[in-house]
C-alpha cells in the first residue's frame, strides 16, 4: 500500500485504492469487507442487485461520504467527471442542453458544447430543451457533461438507464472509445453483466461485500455470481436469491430481516 503522497509521482499508480472499507450506518452494515483499486485506463464495472450498495460504494470512493472502517486513497488533485444515476428535471425550467453543458462551467464555449456532444454522437441536441429530451438522449447530454471536464477518472451510475437494448451497447461502446480517446479510467455500475461484457475490462460482483471479481467471463461463470443472478448469463435476467423491501432490507416470506443471505454460515461462497 502507497502513501497518499505518492499518487501524484508516478501515474502507474492507482486512481483510486479502496482498503478494507465497511460502512455502518444506525446499525445496519451497508457495505463490507471491500478492497478495490481502479488504474488509469481500465474500464472496472461494478455490479449487483438492487440495494447492493453499489451507489453508496460509489459515493465513498468519490469522497462523498466516508468509511466506518477502512482507508480509501485518491490521486491527488484526481479530475473526476460523474454521471449520475438520474437527474430530474422541472418541467417547468427550461434550460437548454447548451446551457446545462455550461453549468459550472462558465467558460465553456459554444463551439465546445458543440464538440462535447458531437463526442457522444449528439449535436444536433445543443439547442434542444432538457425537460424535452427522451430517456436515452438526457443519458448521452449527462455522458457528455462528464466527459467534458477532461477527467482521468469517469464515474458512471447505471448509465444506460432509461435506453432501449440496441442504445445500450451503442452506449458501452462509446465509454470504450471515450476511454480511449480521454485516456482515464473508468467506473460503472449497471444491472447487466451481458451487456457491459465486450466494454469492461474487470468486474466487482457486489451485495454488501464484494461475492467475487475479475474478467467479465470469469464473473459470468462463478459460482457467487450465478447464485445472486441465476445460470442465465444471456440474455440476462433477474434472478435474485432474495427480495428486497423499499428499505433495502431483505425481505424473507413469512420474516423480515436486514441480514444478506451471504452471512449465513452456510453460503459456500467461492473467492
Ligand atoms: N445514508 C443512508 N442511510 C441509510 N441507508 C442507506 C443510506 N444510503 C443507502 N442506504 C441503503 O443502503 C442500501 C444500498 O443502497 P444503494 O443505493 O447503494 O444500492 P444500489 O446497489 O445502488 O441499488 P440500486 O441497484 O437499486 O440502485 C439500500 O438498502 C439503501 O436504502
Amino acid at each position: 500500500m502507497f502513501p497518499l503522497g505518492d499518487c501524484t509521482l508516478n501515474p502507474l499508480q492507482p486512481l483510486i485504492t479502496a482498503d478494507n472499507i465497511a460502512l455502518l450506518v444506525g446499525g445496519r452494515q451497508l457495505l463490507k469487507d471491500i478492497t478495490v483499486e481502479l488504474s488509469q485506463g481500465e474500464i472496472v464495472t461494478l455490479i449487483g442487485p438492487n440495494g447492493a450498495g453499489k451507489t453508496t460504494l460509489l459515493r465513498l470512493l468519490l469522497g462523498l461520504s466516508q468509511p466506518s472502517q477502512g482507508r480509501i486513497w485518491r490521486r491527488e488533485g484526481l479530475r473526476i467527471g460523474y454521471m449520475p444515476q438520474r437527474l430530474h428535471i422541472d418541467g417547468s425550467m427550461p434550460m437548454s442542453v447548451e446551457r446545462f453543458l455550461q453549468l459550472g462551467q462558465p467558460r465553456m464555449k459554444l463551439s465546445q458544447a458543440r464538440s462535447a456532444l458531437q463526442r457522444v454522437g449528439a449535436e444536433q441536441l445543443i439547442g434542444a430543451t432538457l425537460a424535452n429530451l427522451s430517456g436515452g438522449e438526457m443519458q448521452r447530454v449527462l455522458l457528455a457533461r462528464a466527459a467534458s471536464r477532461k477527467p482521468q477518472l469517469l464515474v458512471l451510475d447505471e448509465p444506460t438507464q432509461g435506453v432501449d437494448v440496441g442504445g445500450q451497447s451503442e452506449l458501452y461502446q462509446l465509454i470504450a472509445t471515450l476511454r480511449d480517446e480521454l485516456d482515464c479510467g473508468v467506473l460503472l455500475v449497471s444491472h447487466d453483466l451481458h451487456l457491459v461484457m465486450a466494454a469492461t475490462d474487470r468486474v466487482l460482483c457486489l451485495n454488501q461485500h464484494i461475492c467475487c471479481h475479475g474478467h467479465p467471463e470469469q464473473v459470468s461463470r462463478h459460482p457467487a455470481y450465478l447464485e445472486l443472478f441465476g445460470d442465465k448469463v444471456a440474455p440476462y435476467t433477474h434472478q435474485h436469491n432474495h427480495q428486497h423491501k423499499l428499505s433495502g432490507d431483505i425481505a424473507v416470506a413469512g420474516n423480515t430481516s436486514n441480514r444478506h443471505p451471504d452471512s449465513t454460515p452456510k453460503n459456500k461462497e467461492q473467492k
